[in-house]
């Protein structure tokens, strides 16, 4: 089953100006879907349309096989959880315990069991420090986990991360992507990315490709960066990984492209072993 179907979706602010234009694709149950495309493409619009804040001028949009419409966009948000780019819209508790336990309240989880839930989620984010701290006090990095934590906490079956991690330092980044990784790995929750960050469009498994509200490209990773001058018309770049290994490959080292650094390492033992 399709966790998300977009078909000919249209969706204009104004009422004039389509910034989504007949959009359609496709997000499988269980898949780790990245969407990429250059700024103002339309992504974080798709986002709000998943979840029913924006509603299509034309097309359908189906979730987890019912029918978005305002009959059933309340039951569809509590099997899909989003987290957005500016972390200071999305507090609301007085603790960072109160922030996370705030989805969970409104689900009646027990309270032995929202404790759990939130000291996990809390340490699967680094924030387990912080959780009587005021979300205030926090940095931007800080407050971003703090809302990734509320919606691991609730544990949905779609996972929407729009730039989630783009205020995050590298190690911040990197931990939040492996959390990522390793929810999808696990929990086989569906998770769909929104990002800038070609490291982590390597390690999904789907890739979309927005072009001014339109789906240009969609495959696999190293489908989608086998177009890399048409990713450069669109200001957007292969992951290091491939490079490095495009030049060895032109070397004669490697034979094929490899997309993610640990790919390249194990190819490096393997031929070291090998010779
Ligand atoms: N609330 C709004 N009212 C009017 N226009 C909007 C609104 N939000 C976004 N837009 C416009 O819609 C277009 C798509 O914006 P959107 O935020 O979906 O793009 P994006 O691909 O997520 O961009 P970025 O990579 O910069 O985050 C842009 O031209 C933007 O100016």
């Amino acid at each position: 089953m399709d966790a998300v179907k977009v078909d000919h979706c249209s969706f204009s602010y104004d009422g004039e100006t389509d910034i989504i234009r007949d959009a359609s694709f496709s997000i499988p149950k269980g898949s780790y879907t990245t969407i990429i495309g250059h700024n103002g493409s339309g992504k974080s619009t798709i986002a709000k349309l998943l979840i029913g804040l924006l509603e299509a001028r034309t097309g359908e949009i189906t979730i987890l096989g019912q029918k978005l419409d305002e009959t059933t966009v309340y039951d569809i948000r509590s099997h899909v959880g989003i987290v957005f780019q500016n972390p200071d819209n999305q507090f609301i508790g007085s603790t960072v315990a109160d922030d996370i336990a705030f989805g969970l309240e409104n689900h009646c989880v027990p309270q032995e069991e929202m404790q759990a839930r939130i000291e996990e989620a809390a340490q699967k984010v680094g924030m387990l420090d912080f959780l009587e701290t005021e979300p205030t006090k926090l940095s931007g990095g800080q407050k971003q986990r703090v809302a990734i934590a509320g919606i691991l906490a609730m544990s949905p079956d779609i996972i929407i991360f729009d730039e989630s991690t783009s205020m995050l330092d590298p190690q911040g980044k990197k931990s939040i992507n492996d959390q990522i990784k390793k929810l999808h790995d696990e929990k086989n929750i569906t998770v769909i990315s929104i990002t800038h960050d070609m490291e982590e469009v390597a390690q999904s498994q789907n890739v979309i490709v927005l072009q001014e509200g339109n789906v240009k490209m969609s495959g696999t990773p190293m489908e989608i960066f086998k177009h890399e001058e048409e990713l450069k018309k669109m200001q957007l770049d292969i992951p290091f990984a491939l490079k490095f290994s495009n030049a060895l490959q032109k070397e004669g080292v490697f034979d094929h492209g490899i997309c993610t650094l640990e790919g390249v390492v194990d190819e490096l033992c393997r031929l070291k072993q090998t010779n």
